[in-house]
């Protein structure tokens, strides 16, 4: 028999009073897909990693992960199935340091022998931070401290992670770097990655799903979205460069 998807939502939708704010969507991945989630600001993207985090509720329709619904799940039994997120509000424990961090994520779900074999591979090998191992957080520069927060979410081992705006405020070698981690955490885990950096989506992307005023507008190649032009009018024609979102 077929393995359900990782993940799947059937005629998924959240109302917020009078606002769709996700509307009928279904949506599907498969095991070890690295998806990317594009769509202008307010289209439903960090709605929809809520729905799949059990952050919200949804009003009708439904998800689930590995074939299970989680539907009534609170968000640390959801986590539990093997869902991690990095959101963009900073979650490090700024007076510790980087292994502490990533030691004390891993050891969650794991025996503290486990957890010690897992920091000294995330930070060694996975995302190549010795030098900084012993280093307080707070100390370390933007992009340091995020792929010290791709460390902590891996660290868990997740099936699958969620990723919002992975190279906000990001340029250069730091966006390359952030691209090379992805698509090498990828190797072991499947992602949805949300981003509106083009240049950064093409780096990692295979499958993009464009999301349009909470609906699925188009999903297909990379290339394909990118010349498609109801994305061009919904999102690339609105877009004049690097957008930050807040993250709220
Ligand atoms: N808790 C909430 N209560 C009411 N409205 C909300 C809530 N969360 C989101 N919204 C609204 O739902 C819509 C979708 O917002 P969402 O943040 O999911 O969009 P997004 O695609 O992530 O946008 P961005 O790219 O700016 O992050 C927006 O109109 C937003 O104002």
């Amino acid at each position: 028999m077929m393995n359900p998807p990782l993940v799947e939502t059937r005629e998924l939708s959240v109302h917020f009073g009078g606002l769709q704010a996700v509307n009928n969507v279904n949506f599907s991945l498969r095991d070890g897909e690295l998806r990317c989630l594009i769509g202008p600001n307010g289209a439903g993207k960090t709605t929809f990693f809520r729905l799949l985090t059990g952050v919200h509720a949804p009003t009708s329709g439904t998800v689930a992960v590995n074939g299970r619904s989680i539907a009534g799940l609170q968000t640390h039994q959801i986590a539990r199935l093997g869902v991690g997120i990095k959101t963009q509000i900073p979650s490090l424990f700024d007076n510790l340091s980087v292994r502490e961090n990533i030691w004390l994520s891993a050891r969650r779900n794991h025996s503290r022998a486990a957890a010690n074999r897992i920091a000294d591979s995330v930070i060694m090998d996975e995302v190549g931070l010795g030098e900084y191992a012993n280093t307080e957080t707070a100390k370390l520069s933007h992009g340091l401290r995020q792929w010290v927060e791709l460390g902590v979410v891996i660290a868990q081992r997740p099936k699958l992670i969620l990723l919002d705006e992975p190279a906000a405020g990001m340029t250069g070698h730091d966006m390359e770097k952030t691209a090379e981690l992805i698509k090498r955490i990828n190797r072991t885990s499947a992602m949805i990655v949300v981003e509106h950096d083009m240049e950064f989506i093409k780096r990692i992307a295979k499958t993009v799903t464009v999301f349009n005023r909470g609906e699925v507008l188009v999903e297909s190649d990379v290339d394909t979205v990118l010349a498609d032009e109801r994305v061009r009018e919904v999102y690339l024609g609105k877009q004049t460069g690097r957008q930050h979102d807040t993250g709220a």
